[in-house]
């Protein structure tokens, strides 16, 4: 018979977990795109309510209703591994799931009403809960494990949880005097053991779970922040963070500023519609990034302006850099229909030190425009000498007009 002191400490754990699932509600309510969350908090609601009625209930009611109650914990350990696998983004397969679910109950049922046997149904349980908590691991090994020490903690957690329910009935009766024939009792090692176990490990995944989210929550902003959203390079913030410490770096002088600019883009928008403007974006971030090499730095200021930062290269390297992708652009037939190439033109300044950073990039800048009023396609170099063309010599009016639509 249980004091009241008695109840206060096997209800300790069911309370915590219930604790944990209103926090983890809480999460899920505010994130609702982070299903796992949601999976999770079931998953705890379920499991404090089986384990605490069991701690509860009188040993002759809990015989009546072992198999409910133990169904209420199967479905807690499904929702675990569902939580698990929403979030390594893997899916559980469905026909072992259920044949698993099946036959853990029906194992019960037999060990309750058909061959009456304490450990053979605690053990059948133990192995059925195991075995469907670990469903979702294979399909998270088979996409490979990740670097990230966090997602690996959080996978070797839930595991040792998995291999823990389940060599738990054995580990109690290789350590204990009275090994599983006092199990129903509250105050069994077996119950205790079990109780303490799944408190700590619901803490312990619970914590990685909400690191792991916390630190790719932020890792996302800062995507958010510094990437282009249309041409996935650097935005103008990012560029001057990042410029500031490649120039920095005395190794990689000699350094470069270009800024290139889209020739009668608006042309391009008007004849063709603006997602055949961002696709032609699109395609010149890409032709930037894979002339450049790893350490240089290329982003989208706005519009149809880019700026490139090259490393260890002169002027007339970053020319023909610029050069190339003029030539790759001008050589794809496909990004303009009916005939008309798309060209570039090019301003490239050098830069010594990162307290010149907003002079080279006005120096590249102005040149630019100079490339732009000589007749665009063009790159025009820091120290050369360029006539000033006013703008009337540019190219004729019609330059993208042959194509518009009739
Ligand atoms: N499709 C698309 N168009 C954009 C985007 N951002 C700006 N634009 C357009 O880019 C065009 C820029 O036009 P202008 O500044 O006149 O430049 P331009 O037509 O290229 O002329 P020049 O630079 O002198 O050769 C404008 O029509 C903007 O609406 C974008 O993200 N997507």
């Amino acid at each position: 018979m249980h004091t009241s002191n008695d109840y206060i400490y096997v209800l300790m754990p069911s309370v915590s977990l219930l604790f944990l699932a209103g926090l983890l509600g809480v999460c899920w309510v505010i994130q609702r795109q982070q299903r796992f969350l949601f999976w999770l908090c079931t998953a705890y609601l379920l499991t404090a309510t089986s384990i605490g009625i069991r701690s509860v209930l009188k040993l002759e009611l809990l015989n009546h209703y072992v198999v409910p109650v133990n169904a209420l914990f199967l479905v807690g350990a499904w929702c675990m591994a569902k939580s698990f696998s929403v979030r390594r983004g893997v899916l559980m397969p469905p026909m072992p799931t259920a044949s698993v679910c099946v036959a853990t109950l029906a194992s019960l049922y037999y060990f309750v009403q058909i061959a009456p046997s304490l450990v053979g149904r605690i053990q059948a349980f133990s192995i059925g809960a195991a075995l469907v908590l670990l469903l979702p691991v294979s399909p998270v090994l088979k996409r490979g494990l990740s670097d990230d020490w966090l997602d690996r903690a959080l996978l070797w957690t839930y595991v040792s949880y998995a291999v823990f329910t389940m060599l738990r009935p054995a580990l109690v009766m290789c350590l204990g005097t009275t090994g599983l024939s006092n199990a129903m009792q509250a105050n069994s090692t077996y119950w205790v053991t079990t109780l303490m176990s799944i408190l700590f490990f619901a803490l312990l995944f619970t914590v990685l779970l909400c690191a792991a989210t916390i630190r790719e929550t932020l890792n996302q902003l800062r995507i958010e922040r510094d990437i282009d959203m249309l041409t996935q390079i650097l935005n103008r913030r990012a560029f001057h963070e990042l410029a500031q410490r490649r120039l920095a770096d005395q190794r990689l002088y000699p350094m470069v500023i270009l800024a290139g600019d889209i020739d009668h883009f608006k042309r391009i928008n008007d004849n063709w519609g603006h997602a055949k403007g961002d696709e032609v974006l699109q395609l010149v971030s890409n032709a930037m990034q894979h002339n450049v090499r790893n350490q240089d730095l290329v982003a989208r200021f706005g519009g149809e302006e880019f700026v490139l930062l090259l490393t260890r290269i002169d002027l007339q390297g970053a020319e023909q850099v610029a050069k190339r992708i003029c030539m790759e652009l001008r050589h794809d037939q496909e990004v303009l229909p009916q005939g008309p190439v798309l060209t570039l033109s090019f301003g490239i300044a050098s830069i010594a030190s990162k307290e010149q950073l907003q002079g080279a990039l006005k120096q590249a800048d102005h040149l630019l425009y100079s490339a732009k009023n000589a007749g665009r396609d063009r790159v025009h170099v820091e120290g050369r000498f360029y006539p000033d063309i006013s703008f009337e010599n540019t190219k004729p009016e019609d330059y993208y007009t042959m194509s518009l639509p009739l």
